[in-house]
């Protein structure tokens, strides 16, 4: 992916005033609003061909304030190649690969923010992602990005949220899980399906490899305009999926990373031996003990093993939140907000958390259980995706796998060499050793 250069506008670095503390950007904005100062426009037309933050921004200033107001003054690798493909006229479709924690949900997002238009009062930009509590991460995205953009509000089509028979949503963004989606769009008619310019796929490989994901997110693409962008993002894409990807969207721009980018240098990765799950709780009491831990997530295979593993850490006095496919949603974004809160330091979780969840503070990742298909064989995406819930947006940050039998050290095996990523082994036992890595 090529870096835009820096922006000049006469002798001056723009790129430079654009990371002022976002001071730039909301002098901008007033300056904008108060009198639309033609040299400013003239200065924003001059910026958009190369500074892909300015270039959503230059028909809607106040999405530069929300952008400052998040603190973000650069734009990432994937935002800074993905947003003038997104936001180019006429629209063109998108299937973008980048690492976790690159901020791609905050890319797609301000692409929508940039195409809806407030004054029409109906639904124009879809998001379908694959579980709730997704669905409501992404939509405290939008609401902060168009903070100072009152005229444009969403709607989550979540399981729960029953809106009356016969209403036309009036809400210009929808964000949700697909199969809600589907029925405000078809058989409730909430949405006009023929009025959507963009329809986005977030962690859009499981959306396509999950049976009942994939059917309904391409029912509700059939109901779309031919000319609706489509916008499909993930950090990993299988390659079935990725081929399939390219049939479903007509003629997309493509963002694809090699598969040894697809693991980030910023995550060490380590595993350790042991003989029993006991041993492994052993291993962990002995990392808490040996290293400061700001929050950590830890993976288990399932909830009969979270289950345990969340009592015996609460019985060492440490905070811990269990979440677990069985639970409630509404009782699941009720955990992660806390979580989120630091009210708990610790997650014991199964797969259902593995994707997505952005919790800046966590530090430490652990695979209690390594990740394996329901044929026993290393499921490499989510060990990608587990790990990338630390290590968020160029933070440092640690995964430790638990090894327990021939059997996952093999698991193991096949995951660094899927990835050519030398996994190196920790001593628990050497507490010298674990205060090492954590440096
Ligand atoms: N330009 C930016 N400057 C600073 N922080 C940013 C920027 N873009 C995104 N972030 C922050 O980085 C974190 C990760 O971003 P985001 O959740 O969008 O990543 P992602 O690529 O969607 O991750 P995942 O693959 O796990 O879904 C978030 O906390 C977000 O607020």
């Amino acid at each position: 992916m090529s870096r835009v250069p820096p922006l000049q506008l006469g002798s001056l670095q723009i790129k430079d005033k654009l990371e002022e503390n976002g001071t730039f950007g909301a002098a901008i904005v007033r300056k904008t609003q108060r009198e639309c100062a033609t040299q400013i426009q003239r200065m924003l037309q001059k910026m958009r061909h190369h500074h892909p933050f300015v270039l959503c921004v230059c028909s809607k200033p106040q999405l530069l304030q929300g952008v400052y107001g998040m603190g973000f003054n650069r734009p990432s690798k994937i935002q800074e190649t993905a947003l003038p493909m997104m936001l180019a006229e006429p629209p063109q479709n998108l299937i973008a690969q980048s690492q976790s924690g690159t901020g791609k949900t905050a890319a797609f997002v301000l692409a929508m923010l940039s195409h809806v238009d407030p004054n029409k009062t109906y639904p124009q930009c879809l998001c379908v992602s694959p579980t709730y509590e997704l669905a409501l991460q992404t939509g405290k995205v939008i609401e902060q990005m168009g903070k100072h953009y009152p005229e444009v509000s969403l709607v989550y089509a979540i399981r729960g949220n029953k809106l009356q028979r016969g209403m036309k949503l009036q809400e210009q963004i929808v964000i949700g899980t697909p199969g809600t989606m589907l029925d405000w769009c078809g058989k409730f008619k909430f949405i006009d399906p023929k009025k959507i310019m963009v329809f986005v796929l977030d962690e859009a490989d499981v959306m396509i490899a999950t049976q009942g994901h994939q059917d309904q997110s391409i029912r509700i693409q059939r109901m779309l305009p031919k000319n609706c962008q489509m916008l499909l993002f993930s950090a990993t894409f299988e390659e079935t999926v990725w081929s399939f990807a390219q049939r479903i969207v007509p003629d997309p721009n493509i963002i694809k990373l090699k598969r040894e980018e697809e693991t980030l240098d910023t995550i060490k990765q380590y595993y350790v031996l042991c003989n029993s799950r006991e041993e492994k709780f052993h291993s962990l009491c002995n990392i808490y003990g040996a290293i400061t831990i700001a929050q950590a997530m830890i993976f288990c295979h399932t909830r009969k093993t979270a289950g345990w593993l969340a009592g015996e850490l609460s019985r060492e006095d440490h905070q811990v939140a269990l979440l677990s496919g069985e639970m409630q949603v509404e009782q699941r974004a009720a955990v992660i907000d806390r979580f989120r809160e630091g009210k708990e330091k610790v997650l014991v979780t199964t797969n259902v958390c593995a994707r997505g969840i952005d919790v800046e503070q966590v530090s430490v990742v652990i695979n209690f259980d390594l990740p394996v298909d329901k044929d026993g064989n290393p499921d490499n995406e989510t060990y990608l995706h587990r790990i990338g819930r630390t290590g968020r947006f160029g933070k440092r940050g640690l995964a430790i796998n638990m090894v327990d039998s021939k059997m996952s050290m093999n698991i193991l095996n096949r995951i660094q060499e899927h990835f050519s990523k030398k996994i190196e082994k920790l001593d628990t036992d050497d507490l010298d050793e674990i205060e090492k890595i954590s440096g």
